[in-house]
């Protein structure tokens, strides 16, 4: 490979291409005279579009095509949405940085109303997201859950054609993609815990290619890789994937990591809620012992349950 080419994989989806232009622009920006190339690319995932993303299984449905693009030497590095990687790469991958996060909260969408509590009795919302669904019905069980899938433009037009009174979306899609002026409100935590590494783009390269950990190297964040470690290794201790109804999200002050996780019955009938702090540099160990603590009060039980249907 040339000394100053790099090649991106990336999935073809707007905010996929945004994240990957990012990177791109980032690179450029850092090391004039490097040539960064696109290598836009359909996954399984993004084919699949009919289907109920949690019925569909199997890991990486949005990765693997890019991995085997990197392990062939057909691309250099991968592009990600944090939350959608899967904690287990292939041989010879691994993940090499994560970007500064964007907002991670979820966003409610609505033409017509400003918030969760301002919709009337059995308004119907859409998300395709246990986590979402398991929060929200909580707060309101009268709410009506309806799937929704597909790229944020394709929700966004969902919306707008009447199938939906609102919808969910994480506010860091709809800000890249330059439609925050579609968010009514911002959700806060208390109201719906994001997923783990929601609004953090990583970056996923061969493990022995020295050269290019070198050149991406300056792209790391350290507080929101200390923030999305603790977050990962929670899930990673429940084994969940990412269609789940299981919120974490961290915060740091000072060196001080605080971190707030919970698990939930996707009929939001049950939430087992849980927050640890600690020393930002044992964010690994925290996630852990927070994911020990939700599974000695029931977490397991639910999961279990939800792995099974
Ligand atoms: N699951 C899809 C997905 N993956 C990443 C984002 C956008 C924000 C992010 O980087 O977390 C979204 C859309 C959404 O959840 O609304």
């Amino acid at each position: 490979m040339s000394e100053n080419i790099i090649r991106i994989a990336t999935r073809k989806s707007p905010l996929a291409m945004w994240q990957a232009e990012f990177v791109k622009a980032e690179l450029e920006r850092i090391h004039p005279g490097l040539i960064v190339e696109l290598l836009p690319m359909s996954t399984k995932g993004d084919v699949i579009l009919d289907t109920p993303l949690a019925k569909i299984g199997g890991k990486g449905l949005f990765v693997k095509e890019l991995e085997v693009a990197m392990l062939e030497n057909r691309a250099d590095i991968a592009v990600h949405s944090m939350k959608d990687l899967p904690i287990d790469f292939p041989e010879g991958l691994g993940l090499q940085i994560i970007c500064e996060r964007e907002d991670p909260r979820d966003a409610f969408v609505s033409n017509n109303y400003k918030s969760i509590s301002e919709l009337p009795q059995g308004a119907v919302v859409g998300t395709s997201s246990l986590r979402r669904q398991c929060q929200i019905r909580a707060a309101r069980p009268d709410l009506v859950i309806k799937d929704l899938r597909g790229n944020v433009g394709t929700r966004l037009a969902k919306l707008d054609s009447g199938d939906y009174d609102a919808i969910i979306l994480a506010a860091a899609g709809l800000i890249r993609l330059k439609l925050k002026e579609r968010i009514a409100s911002f959700i806060s935590a208390e109201e719906s815990l994001p997923a783990n590494g929601q609004g953090a783009v990583g970056i996923e390269c061969r493990i022995n290619d020295e050269r290019v950990k070198a050149l991406l190297a300056p792209l790391e964040h350290v507080e929101t890789r200390y923030r999305v470690l603790a977050e990962r290794a929670m899930n990673t201790r429940l084994e969940g994937g990412c269609q789940v109804p299981i919120g974490a999200f961290a915060e740091i002050n000072g060196d001080n990591l605080t971190l707030r996780g919970l698990v939930g019955n996707p009929d939001g009938s049950e939430i087992i809620s849980g927050m640890v702090s600690g020393s930002k540099v044992d964010a690994i160990a925290l996630g852990e012992s927070l994911a020990e603590d939700l599974l000695s009060r029931g977490a397991k039980t639910i999961l279990d349950a939800v792995y099974a249907s």
